[in-house]
């Protein structure tokens, strides 16, 4: 495990803006070295206004879009089109906007899709679909994402891993359906730590007053179950993305860095 990384910015628009361009270049350098780039997005406000910023970036045609595949880390088990669908939000934040290849947009099911209301049927069926898109190289039945990005909640939630919940403690699926989730709606699906743990960098995106006390508990130590934010971390890198706000409780041999 990597020791996590920190970046501090002073409020959460120029951590949207700064995290915006961050994902440009990563993208950039993954299709000039390989020919693609895999990327997992995250739903909530943070991850939205990431979206935002990134489509209103003189840089964002840098990315050749028809060479992107996109995944999501969770999604709210609602139906198709619904404007709380994390897939919803990010064709309005920013898909509808770029040419993207369809085929390589993998949304997660909705609740009135061919698995109907089984939320744990179209989170088997997401977690076959990761698996057949995965390769030898990579490390278990999922695709080697570049970046996996994942909003904070101020339970300390990721994804829709919530403290001391099944799903979080799930070692052996790569995607599960979540029931009776804390944060509404109550059904969702999410990938699983060792899901995320695949990806070569897990960017965590954590902005607001409200994300301060959280961020102090999953960056001192505490154990996943109680903070699953402290369990999602890359095989090359973790990242934290905060604003002041959120960096404002953090011990002070984490922030700010001592002076040379
Ligand atoms: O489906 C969701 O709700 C998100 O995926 C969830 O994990 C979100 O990222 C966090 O709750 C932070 O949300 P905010 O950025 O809105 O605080």
């Amino acid at each position: 495990m990597n020791t996590p990384q920190l970046v501090v910015h002073r409020d959460k628009e120029l951590m949207a803006q700064a995290a915006a361009a961050r994902l440009i270049t990563r993208i950039v350098d993954a299709q000039a070295a390989r020919g693609s780039a895999s990327v997992v997005l995250t739903g909530g406000r943070n991850g939205n206004a990431l979206l935002t910023a990134l489509g209103a970036s003189p840089a964002r045609d840098a990315i050749d879009w028809g060479r992107l595949d996109l995944w999501w880390g969770d999604e709210r088990f609602l139906p198709e089109g619904d404007p709380e669908r994390n897939v919803t939000q990010a064709r309005a934040a920013l898909l509808d906007s770029v040419p993207v290849d369809p085929a390589r947009v993998r949304p997660m099911p909705p609740s009135d899709g061919v698995h109907g209301s089984d939320a744990d049927a179209a989170a088997a069926a997401y977690a076959a679909e990761l698996a057949a898109a995965a390769g030898p190289e990579d490390h278990g039945p999922v695709p080697t994402f570049d970046v996996l990005m994942l909003g904070v909640g101020p339970d300390t939630h990721v994804a829709s891993l919530f403290p001391e919940l099944p799903a979080v403690r799930e070692t052996d699926r790569m995607v599960v359906g979540v029931h009776g989730a804390p944060k509404p709606p109550p059904t969702r699906i999410s990938l699983t730590l060792p899901a995320i743990r695949a990806a070569r960098e897990v960017w965590l995106l954590a902005a607001g007053e409200d994300k301060a006390k959280a961020a102090a508990i999953a960056l001192s130590g505490a154990g996943e179950i109680q903070a699953p934010a402290a369990g999602a971390y890359g095989r090359s890198r973790t990242l934290w993305l905060l604003d002041a706000a959120a960096a404002s409780e953090l011990p002070r041999d984490l922030y700010p860095p001592s002076l040379a």
